[in-house]
């Protein structure tokens, strides 16, 4: 490699050839020579921009982090020049406007989030930036799992623990070297964890770090019969020795729960559940270790927790996100389940089932909701850098429109979740199911909605690059082939509405008006 330099503007335009071939970035100087070769976006373009100051051709083309990855084609810099673009470092906030939510957005503030809620979005955005997202890069592309390296570094810091939501699980935990105390984590800190760890922007792996668990485990410390059993289970999950995924999804049936047909039929002493059936788009479930399993008894649903063992039997489905989520097909074939594997009551399942139901929703909509900030984010960036017709995208006021309902939706939803957060906090379990089960339905609804114009919107701002898997646009294809997950896991948009008119009803007053 050259020795890092101080160059004239004068020295560089003089290495304008095939034999030595430089240009300038920002103030920094790139010696291309041995790199033209392999320019993913070919040889001939360099050489039209070879000894030239290219800053506005590069950043019309590839994003900051192109340059951070090739910085050891960096020779030197621009005598007495500062360079202009500003860096991003892990654990920065965007300088974007709308790029964070309002209670993140200087000058402005929010009656919910208190000094622990801005600690704790500092360590964890620093440290999703240095460890989640460059393994998610990898395992989203490659379609492996998580590793057990990243698993161990984020339940020895004590984010594992958190993702299951507030509560006694995190009493004597100090999160990310103690900048929340377990014993003080609320569902504004849940919020921040899910909207932290949403930002890496590679969907299928968001899924697979343990999105099985966060939607799973719930049952198991609700409605486990035995403490010890429980503890054990809990333990061995968050520490990634164990596995855990919820399969209630049926070919048969998918938020039509009623309809499921796995059927768990009682050995003549009464000891066992014999299990037969089969669960479809299982999230997790081809590595998993545990099922928290919807099935069919006597009288009604119930839900069993079946470990991995003789007569359960996986395979990958293949669906439009990355195998590292591993969905899975779960088969189950006269499997023995020990009758006290019953997670609360026998033919009354469907109040675990539905009890569960909200946080997993609610998990999912504030996902759903970051990565639409970051894909609004995206669009902001992008109209303000590209240009064409002579100006930039920002400039015509039809790509404004789009930026205006975009920003409009991100904040209504952020707004609505953060009310939705603040009813949590102030509400006991059994009051959230019966007060909050129609509400997060309706917010799921109007978020995953929200996502759709989104979605749509952005893959017009981006052109063929929002429909291309690498470069400036990969965000907005990753997110506009993915959003659909969210408004089907956890209940579809139209069964999710439909849920929350009909709690409403439920609580109509009974006189004429
Ligand atoms: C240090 C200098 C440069 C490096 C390290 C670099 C690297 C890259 C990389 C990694 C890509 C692939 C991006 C993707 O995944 O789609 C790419 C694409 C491309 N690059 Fe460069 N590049 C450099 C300079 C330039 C310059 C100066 C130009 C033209 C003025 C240029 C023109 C292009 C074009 C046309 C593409 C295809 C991108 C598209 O169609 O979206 N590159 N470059």
């Amino acid at each position: 490699m050259a020795q890092i330099g101080s160059f004239t503007r004068e020295q560089v335009a003089r290495k304008d050839s095939r034999q030595s071939l430089w240009c300038i970035i920002d103030t920094s100087v790139y010696d291309l020579t041995d790199f033209a070769d392999a320019h993913p976006g070919g040889e001939a373009v360099l050489l039209q921009i070879a000894g030239t100051d290219c800053t506005s051709d590069f950043y019309n083309l590839h994003r900051h982090e192109v340059i951070q990855k090739y910085s050891h084609l960096k020779v030197g810099s621009i005598t007495n020049e500062k360079p202009s673009v500003l860096a991003h470092n892990p654990g920065d906030l965007s300088l974007m406007p709308y790029g964070e939510p309002t209670w993140l957005t200087p000058h402005l503030s929010s009656p919910y989030y208190k000094a622990s809620h801005h600690a704790l979005r500092k360590a964890m955005r620093k440290f999703v930036d240095a460890y989640i997202t460059p393994e998610a890069a990898e395992k989203e592309k490659s379609g492996e799992f998580i590793s057990d390296d990243l698993l161990k570094l984020m339940y020895d810091a004590g984010i594992t623990q958190t993702r299951f939501g507030p509560g006694k699980h995190l009493h004597g935990v100090d999160i990310l070297g103690g900048v929340v105390k377990g014993e003080e984590f609320d569902y504004f800190h849940d919020l921040i964890v899910v909207q932290e760890m949403a930002r890496i922007g590679y969907r299928g792996f968001q899924d697979g770090n343990l999105g099985g668990m966060i939607i799973g485990l719930t049952a198991v410390v609700n409605w486990a019969p035995d403490e010890v059993w429980k503890n054990q289970i809990v333990k061995d999950c968050f520490s990634g020795k164990k596995k855990l995924a919820l399969a209630i999804s049926e070919a048969f049936a998918g938020s039509d729960v009623a309809g499921i047909r796995t059927t768990a039929k009682k050995t003549a002493d009464g000891r066992h559940y014999i299990v037969n059936g089969t669960k479809k788009w299982i999230t997790n479930g081809h590595f998993s270790d545990y099922f928290v399993t919807a099935v069919k008894t006597d009288k009604g649903i119930s839900v069993l927790f079946i470990e991995r063992g003789p007569g359960v039997e996986t395979t990958p489905i293949k669906t439009s996100y990355s195998a590292a989520a591993g969905t899975a097909n779960i088969f189950f074939d006269n499997v023995k389940v020990p009758v006290t594997n019953l997670l609360g009551q026998e033919n009354k399942g469907f109040s675990v089932i539905m009890g569960n139901f909200n946080h997993e929703r609610w998990t999912i909509i504030a996902g759903s909701i970051r990565m639409s900030r970051l894909v609004t984010e995206e669009c902001l960036k992008w109209s303000n850098q590209r240009k064409v017709f002579g100006k930039r995208l920002i400039d015509q006021p039809v790509i404004r429109q789009k930026l205006a309902k975009m920003i409009a939706h991100c904040e209504s939803t952020q707004a609505y979740i953060e009310n939705i957060t603040y009813q949590m906090n102030n509400l006991s379990y059994s009051e959230q199911n019966k007060h909050l089960a129609g509400p997060i339905a309706l917010m799921k609804m109007f978020a995953s909605r929200s996502a759709h114009e989104i979605a749509d919107e952005a893959v017009q701002i981006f052109g063929g690059r929002g429909i291309t898997q690498t470069g400036m646009g990969r965000l907005i294809e990753m997110f506009n082939r993915t959003y659909k997950f969210d408004s089907i896991l956890g209940g579809t948009e139209e069964i999710l509405g439909d849920l929350g008119v009909r709690q409403a009803m439920k609580f109509m007053p009974k006189s004429m008006l």
